[in-house]
């Protein structure tokens, strides 16, 4: 477990780096279930880094809170009154507090917009998170805002436990598996907050997630039926115990007391050390992802395109093919059956299907009668000018008269005399 409860040797001061040039912000995102402190516990990192002349950029996300000790710069209650979403969406508190949420959460680019401009001269961002902890932790919009902010700064969660009530074995290791579901789900750097140990030192702990035994010592004190067996959930919990070891050893834990500000040291060296872990993990991790996801649309676009050359080679072939029947058409064919007998005179569709020679078989008795028709009548029409001209109508074709595109007539319609 990366534990910071000895006395750090420096704590994390303004984020320069060594060549001079400004290192990014780092979003501490403060989770935790009701009443555990996170509110104080925002309240004690702003006055504390207030004190250090590096005040931080604060998003309030919860739309219920009816008091905040700090001033937000960018508070959800300004944008969306849950209340009132409650009273149009006729929902209860928690899913009006989950609309709000989702509401701001089609805003939050514009969000991130500010908070980007504002990273150029802070060195701390704190995100509060609603009560609900389910909110945050397991809608859409929770994972959406953290994904946000964590593919845009460095990002690390900060969760917050009420310590004098995670004493007892069941109710820590509920706890424990509560911020092992929240880590899975973001994946991102994690610090456990023991918070309030003003009240209750958070070292039962610590001696819990380093030492299986101890945590199995106060299981069985804890838990023993009146035979002195170990009763089922007890069994459960120490195989728990087991599983989440994984999970301490790779867990930073500090003990802060948000109303003696006790512990903010270690709390900032443990978010120092977590924006390495982000450095070194996270990020390059979410580059691969935007690289993978880079050469995907890249793959997409190049198949795209190489369908549309195929098509396009389609199209060049139907083209020839159509380029061919009009060869035919304007007379300079084979005389071959394809050759067209009215003469080289812009023809419709279904002429043009008729010459096309593959297609020319298929067509029907009653077409070819229609299209002998048509034949006749245009002999005729080219024997105008012996007859004279002005005593002959002028023949149509598929009900169009013969004529150029701006009513003048074909050219090879014989001229009036
Ligand atoms: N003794 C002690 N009390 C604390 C400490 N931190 C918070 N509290 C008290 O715990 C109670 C809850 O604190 P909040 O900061 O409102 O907790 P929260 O998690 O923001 O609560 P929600 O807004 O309901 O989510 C308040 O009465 C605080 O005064 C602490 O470090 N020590």
């Amino acid at each position: 477990m990366a534990e910071t409860t000895q006395p750090p040797t420096s704590e994390a001061g303004p984020s320069i780096a060594a060549e001079g040039s400004k290192k990014e912000p780092v979003v501490v995102i403060c989770i935790g279930m009701a009443g555990s402190g996170k509110t104080t516990f925002m309240q004690r990192l702003n006055s504390h880094l207030h004190s250090k002349n590096t005040p931080p950029y604060i998003l309030n996300l919860d739309p219920a809170v009816s008091h905040m000790p700090y001033s937000a710069n960018i508070d959800i209650r300004d944008t969306v009154d849950y209340k009132e979403v409650m009273k149009q969406y006729n929902l209860g508190p928690n899913g009006g507090i989950l609309t709000a949420l989702n509401l701001f959460t089609t805003k939050f680019d514009q969000v991130l917009g500010y908070v980007e401009k504002r990273a150029e001269d802070v060195d701390y961002i704190l995100v509060d998170t609603p009560g609900q902890i389910e909110i945050f932790t397991w809608s859409a919009s929770g994972a959406i805002i953290t994904d946000a902010i964590a593919s845009s700064l460095p990002t690390v969660v900060a969760y917050v436990v009420d310590t004098p009530r995670t004493t007892a074995p069941a109710t820590f290791m509920s706890n424990m598996l509560y911020a092992c579901s929240i880590l899975y789900k973001t994946r991102l750097p994690f610090i456990i907050v023991f918070n309030k140990i003003d009240v209750q030192s958070h070292d039962f702990a610590l001696d819990w997630m380093k030492d299986f035994e101890s945590y199995q010592a106060a299981l069985n004190d804890s838990g023993k039926n009146e035979y002195g067996e170990s009763n089922y959930m007890n069994s459960l919990m120490s195989s728990m115990c087991l599983v989440l070891e994984e999970f301490y050893n790779n867990l930073r834990a500090v003990g802060v007391s948000a109303m003696t500000g006790e512990g903010m040291k270690d709390f900032f060296k443990a978010v120092e050390e977590a924006r390495k872990e982000y450095e070194s993990d996270y990020k390059p991790e979410l580059e691969r992802l935007a690289s993978e996801r880079a050469a995907k649309t890249e793959a997409d676009k190049k198949s795209q395109l190489e369908r549309l050359m195929k098509d396009m080679n389609v199209n060049d072939s139907t083209n020839s093919t159509s380029s061919e029947s009009s060869r035919r058409r304007n007379g300079k064919g084979t005389g071959g059956k394809g050759d067209n007998p009215f003469g080289p005179y812009p023809i419709n569709e279904r002429e043009d299907r008729y010459y096309d020679e593959e297609e020319a078989e298929e067509t029907d008795e009653e077409e070819q009668d229609a299209i002998r028709r048509q034949q006749e009548e245009e002999e005729e029409a080219s024997h105008a000018p012996e007859l004279g001209a002005l005593d002959v109508d002028e023949p149509e074709i598929g009900g169009m008269p013969r004529s150029g595109p701006n009513g003048s007539r074909s050219e090879a319609w014989p001229k009036p005399i």
